[in-house]
């Protein structure tokens, strides 16, 4: 990563209430190296410029940091965690966090696995898995403080995949692009149909870009109904209040 990247990160870092120390830094830089060399084995992002890496993977990630809910030590499973976004910026600037990036591939979590070993950062423990599998799964089931998720689905979908791992008291920390009312009416009646309810929905604008963002954040109040999640697939062709993609 070049000073201007450095820059980027730091900046929009700050911007976000975040102060990176210097080995933090550090981390990220070859976080950016590792990343550069696994897209070109694995595809792992579209983003192939110094400034869309720092800006739209690591300052994103880091921005479900506002509104201060992983401050604290805490459980937190990153569904559909692709190359580990945004759990490896997470656990470099909250090292705190206990952190378990999911995905359905493969080759993403050997990535990540890899990245993880290699920046030191041991309370990261990926696993691969599909979230309607591993949400029935006793060993993940109820587990989480938190759930986060970036770019994974339409909100009603999401809380029906997401809502299973937390513990009754936890948050979902969807990140999310612009999001309709549409798509947010939809998620509230799903998330109150699979045990949540929405406490914030938090619009900002991603630092330097000014892309449009906004986090939704879900309370689990209560036990999920054991018929959640559906089985493989079914939340997607079948989204709960919501209409299937195309
Ligand atoms: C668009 S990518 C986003 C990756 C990453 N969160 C990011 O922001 O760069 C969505 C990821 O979610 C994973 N995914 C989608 N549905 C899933 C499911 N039901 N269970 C597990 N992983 C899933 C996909 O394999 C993919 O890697």
């Amino acid at each position: 990563m070049t000073g201007n990247g450095e820059a980027l990160l730091l900046g929009g870092a700050a911007a976000l209430g975040i102060k990176l120390e210097a080995s933090q830094v550090a981390t990220f830089r070859q976080l950016y190296a590792l990343l550069l060399e696994g897209n070109a084995r694995l595809n792992l992002t579209a983003l192939k410029t110094e400034q869309d890496i720092v800006l739209k993977h690591f300052v994103d990630s880091l921005s479900c940091l506002r509104g201060h809910h992983l401050d604290t030590p805490a459980k937190v499973l990153d569904l559909g965690t692709g190359g580990g976004f945004p759990s490896l910026p997470l656990a470099i600037a909250r090292p705190t966090l206990e952190l378990v990036p999911m995905d359905a591939t493969r080759k993403k979590i050997d990535f990540v696995r890899e990245t993880a070993h290699t920046l030191g950062l041991s309370r990261v423990t990926p696993v691969v898995g599909r979230a309607e599998t591993l949400g029935r799964d006793p060993e993940f089931r109820a587990q989480h403080d938190r759930v986060v998720a970036r770019a994974v689905s339409a909100l009603p979908i999401l809380v029906e995949l997401a809502l299973p791992f937390l513990k009754v008291g936890g948050l979902l920390l969807a990140q999310k692009g612009a999001l309709s009312g549409d798509e947010l009416d939809a998620g509230a009646q799903a998330a109150l149909e699979v045990g949540g309810r929405i406490q914030e929905v938090d619009e900002f604008t991603l630092p330097s870009l000014g892309d449009a963002r906004t986090l939704v954040v879900v309370e689990k109040i209560r036990a999920t109904p054991p018929r959640y999640p559906r089985r493989d697939g079914l939340p997607n062709q079948q989204p709960l209040f919501w209409k299937a993609k195309g």
